[in-house]
């Protein structure tokens, strides 16, 4: 049996999720956390670590993978801005690198995994659909990564189920007012104090809604998922996107 443990190492390790991405880490019994980094630091230490976790930014996350790849760093990634063109070029750069395993989950919480996948079923038999995504107001970018990849997930179910467009004959009187379209789904994007990461996803046809939602209460939620795609990343090259089907 190979008891060795997993070297670790977290991008945006001071930040909001990397602090308790490094807590994580240090509290499993089949982890070693070896380098921490934030903006502005050496990424040398890095050069140590079997799997980067990365909870950077949309604009640095990219700058990352270019390293990691480099360096021959498996990655697990909760950075959010991955667009489809983003998860392409990601594609397209680790081809270079078969032999690494990069996982990018828009949302490790498991509630926010099903209801992408419950979304991704309902997407068929509903003419509308809009997302809704609440977060707390120091978020950097929106919409959040994982209303994005929702939107997506939705767009795909709907071209498979021969869907058009989403009906909508609204004049936008102020630009805005109705989201922005993320492939042909509306994405509206709440900031208020006191919320950490919600999401609702409203579906509509004749006579009746559904309503998926998502609370993540607290970034605890988050860390089974990351530390389940530590696990799995070392033996899964080639790129994951999201966690699903990691979870079994
Ligand atoms: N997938 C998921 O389940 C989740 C994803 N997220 C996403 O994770 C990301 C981070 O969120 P959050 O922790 O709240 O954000 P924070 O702003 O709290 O943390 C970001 C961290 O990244 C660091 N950083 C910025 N640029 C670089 C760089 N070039 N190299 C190394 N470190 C860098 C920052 O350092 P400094 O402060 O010095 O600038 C900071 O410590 C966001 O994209 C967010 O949407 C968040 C929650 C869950
Ligand atoms: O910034 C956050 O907080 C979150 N970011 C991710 C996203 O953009 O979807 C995941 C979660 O919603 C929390």
């Amino acid at each position: 049996m190979n008891d060795a443990k997993i070297r670790v190492g977290v991008l945006g390790a001071r930040g909001r999720m990397g602090t308790e991405v490094c807590d994580a880490v240090t509290g499993a019994g089949d982890m070693e956390l070896v380098a921490t980094i934030d903006d502005g630091d050496g990424f040398d230490p890095l050069a140590t670590a079997q799997v980067v976790v990365d909870f950077t930014t949309p604009d640095s996350v990219l700058g990352n993978i270019d390293w990691c790849l480099e360096h021959g760093v498996h990655m697990v990634i909760g950075t959010s801005g991955f667009t489809t063109e983003r998860i392409e070029l990601v594609r397209d750069r680790l081809a270079t690198r078969p032999d690494l395993g990069i996982v990018i989950a828009p949302n490790f919480a498991v509630g926010a995994v099903l209801l992408m996948e419950f979304a991704a079923k309902a997407a068929r038999h509903f003419e509308s659909v809009e997302i809704v995504e609440m977060h707390h107001p120091k978020k950097i970018d929106a919409p959040s990564g994982t209303a994005l990849r929702t939107a997506q997930i939705i767009a795909e179910a709907r071209a498979e189920a021969g869907l058009g467009a989403v009906p909508d004959a609204t004049k936008e009187e102020l630009a805005g007012a109705r989201g922005s379209d993320v492939e042909g789904v509306r994405v509206h994007a709440i900031r208020a104090t006191g919320l950490v990461a919600h999401q609702e996803v409203l579906f509509g046809t004749a006579g009746e809604t559904l309503t998926l939602r998502h609370d993540s209460y607290d970034r605890a939620s988050f860390m089974p998922g990351v530390l389940l795609a530590v696990r799995s990343v070392l033996s899964r090259p080639g790129l994951t996107v999201g966690l699903g089907s990691l979870l079994g």
